[in-house]
């Protein structure tokens, strides 16, 4: 790569080298992603015991050598057991998810990497188990039509695209702010027999539209990928919802605190949203173990109010049916 991997002169100078570490690996996993071939076939089996496809392990191969030379101390990684050592005198410590989305990689539906980064501590534990809003940096690259990055340094959103000529990121918006209201909800569907009461019940009030409390209609995604439902969310606005939900295995939800929702919240409250689990905001939390799972509500600040405001509602209130509801009329 000959020109710049990342322009650099609204990054941070102590973050300039991660930064152009991640950019050039996410260069990398765009032109292996655009060239495809067998990237989906099953390859194992992760910390956490989800299937590990091709792409899942190139992926975390890819960042972990770019980053190995980018002052990072300590690397933790959804592919990896443990937090591993890169460099003894590095000052960061980077978490992330290499292949965001792998249930997509066969469909050539768009796909990510998260990121996020917090200052390096004496241990992996200290680094990475800790308050979500201490973090330093965090964002996203989406392999998409286009291939494109959103990261905050704690100073707004930035918006790069990688240039199909340079191959490298260029800055397309300074400051990216999510639209204050929309009216689309991402959820999965399917479980919604699983969800807990005060889901269902807002669920519900969406799917009543003009005719139920809240009299307007509204209109659904879901596409699979966090990365980009939150790209979509963050230039068209909207809410994502994933709930704990009564399945085996799925008590939190299913998504990981460390290295999909603590970066994906910064971003959000960055951009002028609200990342909630539902009730309280991600950011004020913390992983207590590098896989942790945590339910995930984000998006426009009213309507992740909203959705605080149903979990907070009396349980007779929730069960009554929608009509009742005269709190959300309106
Ligand atoms: O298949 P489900 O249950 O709808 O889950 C989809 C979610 O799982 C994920 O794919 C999990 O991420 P990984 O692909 O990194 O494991 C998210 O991107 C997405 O939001
Ligand atoms: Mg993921
Ligand atoms: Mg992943």
């Amino acid at each position: 790569m000959t020109a710049e991997t990342i322009q650099t002169d609204r990054i941070p100078e102590e973050l300039r080298p991660v930064m152009r570490a991640m950019a050039e690996a996410g260069a990398r996993l765009a032109a292996i992603i655009r060239r495809g071939g067998d990237l989906a076939s099953p390859v194992g089996t992760n910390a956490d015991g989800d299937g590990q496809k091709a792409l899942d392990v190139m992926a975390d191969d890819l960042f972990r050598q770019a980053l190995a030379g980018a002052g990072v101390r300590w690397l933790a990684s959804e592919e990896q057991d443990e937090a591993v050592a890169l460099d003894p005198a590095g000052r960061l410590a980077v978490a992330i998810d290499p292949l965001d989305g792998s249930s997509n990689i066969d469909t050539n539906v768009s796909i990510g990497t998260i990121f996020s980064i917090y200052p390096a501590e004496a241990t992996a534990e200290a680094s990475f188990l800790r308050p979500a809003r201490q973090q330093i940096g965090g964002g996203y690259i989406i392999y998409g039509p286009r291939c494109a990055m959103m990261v905050t340094f704690g100073d707004g959103v930035q918006h790069y695209a990688l240039d199909p000529d340079s191959d490298g990121f260029r800055l397309v918006t300074a400051r990216q702010e999510m639209p204050e209201s929309a009216l689309e909800f991402a959820i999965n569907a399917s479980n919604y027999r699983h969800w807990p009461q005060p889901i269902r019940a807002y669920i519900d009030d969406c799917l009543a539209g003009s005719d139920g409390p809240r009299e307007q209609n509204f209109n659904m995604r879901w596409i699979a990928s966090l990365v980009a439902e939150t790209h979509r969310i963050l230039i068209r606005g909207g809410v994502f919802l994933y709930p704990g939900d009564a399945r085996e295995g799925y008590g939190s939800g299913r998504l990981r605190m460390l290295y999909e929702c603590a970066p994906i919240a910064l971003l959000v409250e960055q951009a002028g949203g609200r990342a909630t689990d539902g009730l309280v905001p991600i950011l004020d939390q913390g992983a207590a173990r590098l896989h942790q799972r945590t339910p995930f509500v984000f998006g426009s600040a009213e309507k992740v109010a909203r959705i605080a405001a149903y979990h907070e509602l009396p349980q007779t209130e929730v069960s009554a049916l929608f009509g009742h509801r005269g709190l959300f009329r309106a």
